[in-house]
């Protein structure tokens, strides 16, 4: 379903990586490995479309995303590494305001309850630069608690997560690839699901 060919990654005068490939079916997970610098996050850009690869060739459903552009984009979650979220907004509000900028329509009480599965009931009205750095990693990931979108590309979902967020999670991409979606995820630790089938890349020596 999601295919990558022969990829190459030239950042500035530097060549990342050269002839990388994968092949991800429904239900699995690509987990990204690698030292810092060995362009992980590169990676993700690229498949999310927002880095063309210098060789090479990604497809989706059998089609060169290039090709598919808006299509590709309307199946796609892509979680970067910084969090994204408005720190003079209350964690609703953070929620609200992605969904209705990205054209869903989001229930005042499904975001509510998304906040409260990742551990933030009570916290829902309090300005965002109050919250922790961990809490405030809950809040970006609060969206794949309803997420249905079939593929999810995640940039170190775990970073500043303690180990009950940590499971949390991967209980919550476990569920999705049980559905049949699929995802791709960087990380610096070892990825335990409770569900779907983990496929790993490590990218440089
Ligand atoms: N626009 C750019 N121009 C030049 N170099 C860049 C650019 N973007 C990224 N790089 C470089 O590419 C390299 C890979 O970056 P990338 O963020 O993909 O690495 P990573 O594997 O995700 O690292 P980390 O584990 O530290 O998050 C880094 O050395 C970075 O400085």
């Amino acid at each position: 379903m999601l295919e990558a060919s022969n990829l190459e990654c030239v950042r500035g005068e530097r060549r990342l990586f050269a002839g990388v490939g994968f092949r991800l079916e429904a239900g699995e997970l690509l987990s990204l490995g690698g030292a810092n610098g060995a362009g992980k996050t590169s990676l993700l850009r690229m498949i999310c479309g927002l880095t063309p690869p210098a060789t090479g060739e990604i497809r989706w459903r059998d089609q060169p995303t290039n090709q598919l552009g808006a299509e590709f984009r309307a199946e796609l979650c892509y979680l970067g590494h910084h969090n994204a979220i408005k720190e003079e907004l209350t964690p609703l509000e953070n929620l609200l305001t992605t969904a209705h900028l990205a054209g869903e329509s989001l229930a005042e009480e499904t975001a509510l309850d998304a906040l409260a599965t990742v551990g933030l009931a009570g916290r829902e009205d309090l300005p965002c630069r109050y919250l922790s750095q961990g809490q405030k990693r809950r809040v970006a990931l609060a969206r794949l608690v309803h997420e249905r979108r079939a593929l999810w590309v995640l940039d170190e979902p775990y970073v500043a997560l303690d180990v009950a967020a940590v499971a949390m999670v991967a209980g919550l991409i476990g569920a999705h690839l049980q559905r049949g979606g699929l995802a791709v995820l960087t990380t610096h630790q070892a990825v335990a699901l409770t569900a779907g089938t983990v496929r790993e890349l490590r990218l440089g020596h």
